[in-house]
């Protein structure tokens, strides 16, 4: 049987760190979310959306240029730096120095995309997560996995794992394999599932918070958001994952009186951030 430990509001409540009230936006961090593709703009528009409300001072989305008049209309409170090309992401260059960097949603897989990503990942040495598409595209080059910064933190769903561990045919097996792949690339795995777990090393923790409200699209999305806002704000990357995976799903929770399963939005992930932060302190 795996050892797992626990990660409730005992643990949350000592990682948490409490705003300081002379703080400014120029020292709360600034995350960029990386992301977005023609269809899937929406993914880079929650990811940034929820970085911005989760409390760091600037929040900055790289997205191809099709994307830009949607995420300034969509999220003002975000800056917004362009890809050349006009559907997909193809060089990521940029000359600001972000504290933390979530790249994937909507990435999409685009060839153009993919040498894109290997350049970013050759010469990056900034905190990273990663999702979605910059999770398949990792997987279907594994040797670039040696280019990832130790602790660097990433978040597939089971789906995604499957493509980046093989399959596996018992829940040991699960573990056995992802403690493995955490191992040998230094890697902070964020299980993401009904429950999920994080797994640094040896280390197995099992979020309690969340519920079946959260199997809706875009909700991976507003996670990612939320790890790279936590991570830019200085947080270690591990206890950026447990305390970012836990208010997110704590969400879930709060709402559930209020929306039920069905009508409860990855939007409402954002709007109930403020009542999830909250409710640490009560
Ligand atoms: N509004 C938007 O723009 C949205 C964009 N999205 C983006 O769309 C792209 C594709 O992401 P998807 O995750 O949909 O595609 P994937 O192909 O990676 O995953 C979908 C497959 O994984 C399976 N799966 C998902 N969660 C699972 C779990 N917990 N256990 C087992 N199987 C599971 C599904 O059944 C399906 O077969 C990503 O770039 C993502 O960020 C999605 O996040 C949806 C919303
Ligand atoms: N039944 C469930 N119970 C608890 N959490 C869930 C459930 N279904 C999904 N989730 C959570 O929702 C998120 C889904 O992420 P993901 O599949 O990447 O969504 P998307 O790519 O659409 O944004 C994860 O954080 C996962 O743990
Ligand atoms: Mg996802």
């Amino acid at each position: 049987m795996m050892h797992s430990t626990v990660v409730d509001k005992q643990t949350i409540s000592s990682i948490y760190q409490p705003i300081i009230a002379t703080t400014h936006k120029g020292i709360q961090g600034h995350a960029m979310l990386i992301g977005g593709s023609y269809g899937k703009m929406g993914s880079i528009c929650l990811s940034s959306k929820a970085a911005i409300k989760f409390g760091c001072g600037l929040v900055t989305a790289f997205i191809p240029k099709c994307g830009y008049d949607i995420v300034q209309i969509a999220v003002p409170e975000v800056m917004v730096l362009t890809d050349d090309q006009d559907s997909c992401i193809s060089k990521i260059h940029f000359d600001i120095v972000p504290d933390a960097i979530g790249i994937g949603p909507g990435l999409g897989q685009d060839i153009a995309t993919q040498q894109g990503l290997y350049k970013f990942l050759k010469y990056n040495s900034i905190p990273l997560i990663i999702d979605a598409d910059a999770l398949n595209i990792l997987a279907l080059h594994s040797d670039w996995l040696s280019l990832l910064p130790p602790k660097t933190i990433i978040t597939p769903h089971l789906k995604e794992l499957e493509r980046l561990i093989g399959k596996w045919n018992s829940e040991a097996e699960l573990f056995e394999k992802t403690i493995a792949f955490s191992k040998k690339h230094q890697l902070i795995v964020v299980m993401k599932g009904a429950p999920t777990y994080i797994v640094y090393g040896e280390l197995v923790y099992q979020n309690t918070t969340g519920n079946a409200a959260l199997a809706t699209a875009g909700s991976g999305d507003v996670l990612t958001g939320v790890i790279t806002s936590l991570l830019a704000q200085s947080y270690e990357p591990i206890n950026a994952a447990l305390l970012g995976v836990y208010l997110h799903g704590l969400t879930a929770d709060i709402a559930f009186p209020e929306t039920g399963y069905q009508s409860f939005i990855a939007s409402d992930i954002i709007s109930y951030l403020g009542k999830a932060y909250l409710s640490l302190s009560q």
